[in-house]
């Protein structure tokens, strides 16, 4: 169950499309649980492909009038929608807690997180200029206009139930676009009582329609097979990722994707090691390991190795696991039974390849398994080629600074990478070698509404958040005009 809100109507069992709150034409339903119970939380409408195909329809009938809007009119009503999201925080926070099982306090960050994006995009709506370009003709002028790309889809994950959701729908409606979103199965709850709060802030029926129902493939295949839907934002997994940019070749729509990261954390032996081990615990363990950008392998240069591992192995120890609403927990439980068995299976292929559990790895019931730490990882293991997104901290030694860039650009993935030198020739050459969208240097956390968020490599397309996010959600026009 909820806990007890101050705003109980936060909480939707319905859907929304063209601003009536709906239930699935079939009437089938199915259950959300909570990941720390188990228990049924409520029921989602089991939504397909007919309520997609009319979300867009009502997505298609508002954007005329929301696109028409002055951009200072859009801000406006994003920014009222972000002060309601921060005047419900704690409820919202709750909401998420329960769907998803982060603590409290996290979930609260989260929400101010997500708020962040409505908050900057309502800003950036106001700067988004166009260009005159110096012609070669006397007898022309030239000149660049951006307009909304129109009706787009939106599909987030379970992870960061609101601020994923935030990152796209802030700039799609800064920008002039309508959307249709596809919130996880796992966390819709999140998603809804957003909804509920733009609704309340004034944003117009049908601007923000969610479809929600757990067949993932039918919604996703009429997103992406519609020509109305002039663009699709996915943050998941790049399976799905792959998928989904398939679908869309036959309507060449423009893609935004963050997908799978993989991040690398090196600590070289000049280090702050106090530091960086405050960055790995950031780094690994925010969201319990559930991060794209979270440090997958963390490569530890030999003469601190031992040093490393014995801090962090400290500061592991002393994380509280238990139920998200329980005071003073750290790590909540995992998302589901499938995550469990994957960090599973990477401890034990780590152990049974010659690997050590220096802390943690137990599986203490439902989808609770104690933050571990792993020594002597080598690069053949699970854990140094594929993301856990779980728990699990695994420490490889290296040598050289090439070696350790060597291994840290051996994946396909380029989203998120870390590493921690006081060295500034150093900084300078490993910040330009790492291949990644992002490169925290003596951090572990790089987030934030005002910087681009995005992959390269098989990591993704496009950027999120910056002054650059918006941009996705353009398009541009060049107008030659004769005089
Ligand atoms: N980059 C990131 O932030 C994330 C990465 N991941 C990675 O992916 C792994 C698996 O997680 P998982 O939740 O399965 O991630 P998915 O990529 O399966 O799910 C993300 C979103 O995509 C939807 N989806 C799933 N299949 C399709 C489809 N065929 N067409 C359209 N939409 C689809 C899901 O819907 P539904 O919930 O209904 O299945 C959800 O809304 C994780 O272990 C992690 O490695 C996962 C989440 C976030
Ligand atoms: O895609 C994710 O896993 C969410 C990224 C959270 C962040 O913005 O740091």
């Amino acid at each position: 169950m909820f806990p007890t809100l101050k705003k109980p109507d936060l909480v939707r069992q319905q859907a929304i499309i063209g601003g009536a709150w709906l239930d699935a034409d079939s009437g089938a339903t199915a259950d959300v649980t909570d990941p720390a119970t188990g228990a049924v939380l409520g029921t989602i409408p089991a939504m397909g492909a007919a309520e997609t195909e009319r979300a867009i329809e009502a997505a298609a009938a508002a954007f005329p009038a929301w696109a028409a809007k002055s951009a200072k009119e859009r801000a406006a009503l994003l920014r009222r929608w972000n002060d309601l999201m921060l005047a419900h925080a704690d409820d919202l926070a709750a909401i998420m807690t329960a769907e998803q099982g982060k603590p409290l306090t996290e979930a609260r960050g989260e929400i101010v997180y997500g708020a962040s994006f409505i908050e900057w995009f309502a800003d950036e709506a106001r700067r988004v200029y166009g260009e005159t370009i110096p012609s070669p003709w006397a007898d022309k002028r030239l000149v660049v206009i951006k307009q909304p790309i129109g009706v787009c889809a939106a599909i987030t994950p379970w992870n960061f139930p609101n601020a994923m959701l935030a990152r796209k729908v802030g700039p799609a409606l800064a920008a002039g676009c309508t959307m249709v979103v596809k919130p996880a199965a796992q966390t819709p709850y999140s998603a809804l009582a957003m909804a509920v709060l733009a609704e309340e802030a004034g944003i117009p029926a049908g601007v923000i329609n969610i479809v929600t129902g757990t067949d993932a493939a039918a919604i996703g295949g009429v997103m992406t097979a519609s020509p109305v839907v002039k663009k699709l934002t996915f943050t998941g997994s790049t399976q799905v990722g792959r998928l989904l940019m398939r679908q869309s070749a036959d309507t060449i729509k423009k893609l935004s994707l963050e997908l799978g990261g993989n991040a690398p954390f090196i600590v070289f032996d000049d280090a702050d090691l106090d530091a960086a081990v405050e960055g790995a615990m950031i780094a690994k363990f925010r969201n319990n390991g559930q991060t794209c950008v979270c440090a997958n392998r963390i490569y530890v240069q030999q003469p601190v190795y031992d040093a490393f591992a014995e801090k962090l192995t400290a500061k592991v120890k002393a994380l509280k696991m238990g139920n998200g609403f329980e005071a003073g927990v750290t790590v909540g439980p995992l998302i589901d039974e499938k995550a469990v068995a994957k960090v599973k299976e990477h401890l034990a292929d780590a152990v049974a390849k010659g690997g050590t559990i220096v802390t943690g790895g137990e599986h203490t019931g439902g989808n609770f398994i104690t933050p571990a730490v792993v020594t002597g990882v080598s690069p053949a293991m699970k854990i140094s080629t594929e993301e856990t997104f779980g728990p699990l901290a695994p420490l490889i030694p290296f040598e050289t600074e090439a070696e350790a860039i060597r291994l840290a650009n051996a994946t396909e993935f380029g989203l998120a990478s870390y590493f921690y030198s006081r060295d500034i020739g150093r900084v300078w050459r490993v910040a330009e070698a790492l291949e990644a969208g992002m490169v925290g240097i003596n951090t572990g956390l790089v987030s934030t509404a005002e910087a681009p968020f995005g992959g390269v490599k098989q990591s993704g397309l496009g950027r999120e958040g910056s002054r650059h996010g918006i941009e996705d959600y353009l398009e541009m026009k060049y107008l030659c005009m004769g005089i």
